[in-house]
């Protein structure tokens, strides 16, 4: 195992050296996990010398494993635990487990080749690292994945949490959802705070921990612990024990505990020490690059979506999926987002816009109804006139213009009288473009060369995270369920020669295998196809019997090798991931 550690830090030194002088057409290794030193390892200097800054203080007694090192556990619910163990054996359930709560160890940055070009975003970002101080991390790009930048983190590490010896621990307790975020590189904003220790004044050090739902006698969960909570550093303290192990690390208070509390917004703690080190990129190289986990990436490259094709991305938001599809689309032919919230449609377009792709269209609509199956091919543009008028720039325009902007689409009088009230009010409160988005009626069936089908799910492959328990046997099952009503859809609109992807962020087979299953068994037209690229492992063959009348169909042997499935536990340190591609026959009727 040291020789493989070694291998990979001696092997990462070389790619980051290779990359500051970076040559495109010297295409570098992949990357896969770059397994970290697990600790941190302080010099003799180090130790001996403790920083300036810390001169009043010493650290907490180091206890390697024991209650200030990160060591989460996932609770599940029992019938979950006991159909995830037959699915995976029970070793590897609980090796995924406890991989899901920590975060992947680097960070896939996608270049906008529309904008950008993979060696100038390397460039800017060997900068940015030099900036942020971050000379540790190291950039590293995948020949199969031309548009991709990886950029590594580390940890977990050892965090010596400091505290005069006179006095205890100054401590904050954090929600699981700010914990999470933390963990993937974020600050701690005031709403996360849940409980503080009495007297933290700005600038104090204070150590984070996470706060867990635990068992309720009813049944339920509970957080038990308000926020306000007052914490004296001393085992009567509310949660104690329950924080053994769910340190996440050191920061300094932003505020002062009466602040963090009074305050509606802002960083209540500022993160000097954590256990993963990711490097930030929130609001660098805008519309240039978008973070974006490895599966996701990969998918859209499965779908393989060629220039002038029409696409259908069902569940689109945030829309990173989207702009992937556009911009290997190179901007032309059209997009189809679709996603039945307003708000996330907003999401998407501002994407959109920010990446400066044109061809994307994003309506809200619930694509359970995305089949009208009184409109023919392309008479949709009918339907979603009116709705696109709200789409408009802000300059004043008047109605030569709009009708020159429309260049000879027919445009209703309501419609024009809707543009010229929405032209004289402005835009709307959520978007520079108008505010609202656009309603859609619905596609005709038959009428998209690819659909993307990257359906909501129980998400039980994201990471990091530090509670599984609130999903049931029950919930798993009705995901299942929606899972399939909205494929029979993807089935509908696309046409036979087409391509279907179906893709989750889960680790369920009941939303994985068994909807591939349910697809081959219903539609005898659809032939499961290999993906490109290739970098997930094979699906899980077999079936799980639920009770004596029904059992749930995995995949045939001959199926596990065309789909992809990111395990968190593999080398590529991915989230939990599923892909599985679909060629469309000439159809009949299920
Ligand atoms: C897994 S996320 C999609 C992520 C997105 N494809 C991306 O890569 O950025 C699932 C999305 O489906 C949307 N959704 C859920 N039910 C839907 C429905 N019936 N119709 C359309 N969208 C739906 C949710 O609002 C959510 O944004």
């Amino acid at each position: 195992m040291k020789k493989v550690e070694a291998l990979v830090r001696r092997e990462s030194n070389v790619m980051r050296l290779a990359l500051a002088k970076w040559d495109p057409f010297k295409p570098l290794c992949l990357i896969r996990r770059q397994r970290q030193p697990h600790s941190l390892s302080l010099n003799k200097a180090t130790m001996n010398a403790p920083p300036p800054q810390v001169a009043q203080v010493a650290p907490v007694e180091a206890d390697a494993g024991g209650r200030y090192a990160f060591n989460p556990t996932l609770k599940w619910d029992p019938q979950v635990e006991a159909y995830l163990s037959q699915a995976y054996g029970g070793p590897h359930f609980w090796r995924i487990s406890s991989a899901l709560t920590r975060p992947s160890c680097y960070s896939s940055l996608r270049v906008n080749t529309l904008k950008s070009s993979t060696p100038h975003v390397n460039a800017k970002l060997l900068n940015l690292l030099s900036q942020q101080q971050q000379e540790s991390s190291f950039i590293s790009h995948d020949p199969a994945l031309p548009d991709v930048l990886y950029v590594s983190g580390t940890g977990p590490h050892h965090v010596p949490y400091h505290h005069h010896p006179a006095h205890p621990l100054k401590e904050v307790i954090v929600s699981r959802k700010c914990a999470e975020a933390v963990l993937r590189g974020a600050q701690i904003y005031v709403p996360g705070v849940m409980a503080c220790s009495a007297h933290v004044e700005k600038g104090d050090k204070v150590a984070v921990s996470v706060a867990i739902e635990k068992p309720t006698e009813t049944g339920g969960w509970t957080l038990g612990i308000t926020r306000g909570t007052v914490l004296h550093g001393i085992p009567s303290d509310v949660r104690y024990e329950d924080r053994h192990g769910l340190y996440i690390g050191e920061g300094v208070a932003s505020m002062s505990r009466t602040g963090i509390f009074r305050a509606k917004e802002g960083i209540a703690v500022e993160m000097t020490n954590r256990v993963y080190r990711l490097p930030s990129f929130n609001d660098v190289l805008e519309g240039e690059i978008f973070l974006q986990n490895l599966p996701s990436i990969v998918t859209a490259r499965v779908l393989d979506p060629q220039p002038g094709e029409r696409i259908l991305d069902m569940c689109a938001a945030p829309g990173g999926k989207t702009t992937a599809i556009a911009i290997l689309m190179k901007d032309k032919g059209e997009v189809i987002a679709l996603d039945r919230s307003h708000n996330k449609v907003m999401d998407i377009l501002k994407l959109a816009d920010e990446m400066e792709i044109k061809c994307i269209k994003a309506y809200k609509l619930d694509a359970l109804k995305s089949v009208n199956s009184n409109m023919s091919i392309p008479d949709e543009n009918e339907v979603m006139l009116e709705e696109q008028s709200v789409i408009v720039d802000e300059e004043c325009y008047d109605l030569t213009n709009l009708q020159k902007e429309e260049k000879g689409r027919y445009l209703s009088k309501a419609v024009m009288r809707k543009r010229m009230r929405q032209l004289r009010n402005g835009p709307g409160k959520n978007n520079s473009k108008g505010g609202k988005v656009a309603n859609s009626k619905g596609f005709a069936p038959n009428s998209f060369d690819h659909v993307l089908l990257d359906a909501p799910c129980s998400a039980l492959g994201l990471r990091p995270r530090l509670f599984a328990a609130e999903e049931t046997i029950e919930s798993l099952r009705r995901h299942g369920t929606y899972q399939r009503r909205m494929f029979d859809r993807a089935v509908q609109l696309v046409r036979p020669g087409g391509v279907i992807v179906y893709s989750t962020c889960t680790i369920n087979p009941g939303e994985n295998e068994a909807l591939v299953r349910y697809a081959l068994d219903t539609y005898e037209f659809l032939t499961l196809v290999p993906q490109s690229p290739k970098i997930g492992g094979p699906g899980i063959v077999g079936s799980y019997r639920i009770d004596e009348t029904h059992t749930e169909e995995w995949l045939k042997e001959s199926e596990a090798e065309l789909v992809q499935r990111f395990d968190p536990v593999s080398d590529t340190d991915t989230i939990g991931f599923f892909i599985a591609k679909f060629m469309v026959g000439m159809k009949r009727e299920a």
